[in-house]
């Protein structure tokens, strides 16, 4: 079953062709890597599957369906940026994921956020970055969605901490679901990535299998994007 499905998406702003007639399949069940330099298109790809953002060509079904209010149903989104507001507590941030998210499981946020010790009661504005990515992070996994797409997850926080959010990660996502993470700390997650995802000027240059390139290439995820993209 293919949880994603994009052909010929193309995206411009401008003159900058930031997707550029992308291809590119995905099946349900996986933990997919996008992967790729400064401004190459994954913030693009991801807001366009999110639906934030319009395609201007090409064609994307997300479960067989085009983007709109069912694919949005389906689709549990970690922004780059946080749209949250600073001065909501962490409390008011899972109300407003309950009230907008017919499945978002607050037991399940709760007891996360209890395991990171982190007060209810707290303001966003009053958290360190990295805590403030958790909370968020903490939210978008506690969805039941079919797919997660996480934009720079662990951008702001310590290592240890990065250990926990792939656990998060793993341990959050049912068997059927798939997770798309973009990120430039592929040493970090290459560990639980099923596939990978280069992204180059707005098409995809190398999808693969991440054990089958390992073999192939013998070497890791992060020693191959060096080379192939070595400036
Ligand atoms: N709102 C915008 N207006 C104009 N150009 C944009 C806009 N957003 C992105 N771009 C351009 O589109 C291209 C792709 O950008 P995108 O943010 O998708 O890259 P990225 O791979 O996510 O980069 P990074 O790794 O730095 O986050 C870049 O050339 C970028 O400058």
């Amino acid at each position: 079953m293919m949880i994603l499905e994009c052909e010929n998406l193309s995206k411009n702003y401008g003159s900058v062709k930031a997707l550029d007639n992308l291809t590119l399949k995905i099946e349900s069940g996986k933990i997919v890597g996008l992967l790729g330099p400064n401004g190459h298109g994954k913030t693009t790809l991801i807001k366009t599957l999110s639906g934030l953002l319009s395609k201007d060509k090409g064609k994307v079904l997300i479960d067989g369906k085009r983007i709109g209010v069912g694919t949005k149903k389906i689709v549990s989104y970690l922004p780059e940026r946080s749209y949250l507001s600073p001065e909501m507590k962490i409390k008011e941030v899972v109300s407003f994921f309950q009230e907008f998210y017919e499945d978002f499981d607050a037991k399940k946020a709760d007891a996360m956020l209890g395991e990171l010790s982190l007060d209810k009661e707290s303001k966003l504005k009053s958290l360190s970055k990295g805590n403030r990515e958790k909370v968020q992070l903490i939210m978008v996994m506690s969805r039941k969605a079919k797919l997660y797409l996480l934009d720079e997850p662990m951008g702001g926080v310590d290592p240890a901490a990065r250990d926990y959010i792939l656990k998060t990660i793993i341990s959050n996502y049912s068997e059927d679901a798939t997770v798309i993470i973009s990120t430039h700390l592929i040493q970090d997650v290459e560990q639980i990535l099923d596939e990978v995802v280069f992204l180059k000027e707005g098409k995809v240059m190398l999808h693969s299998d991440v054990d089958e390139l390992r073999m192939e290439k013998e070497k890791s995820v992060d020693a191959l994007f060096r080379e192939v993209f070595s400036c």
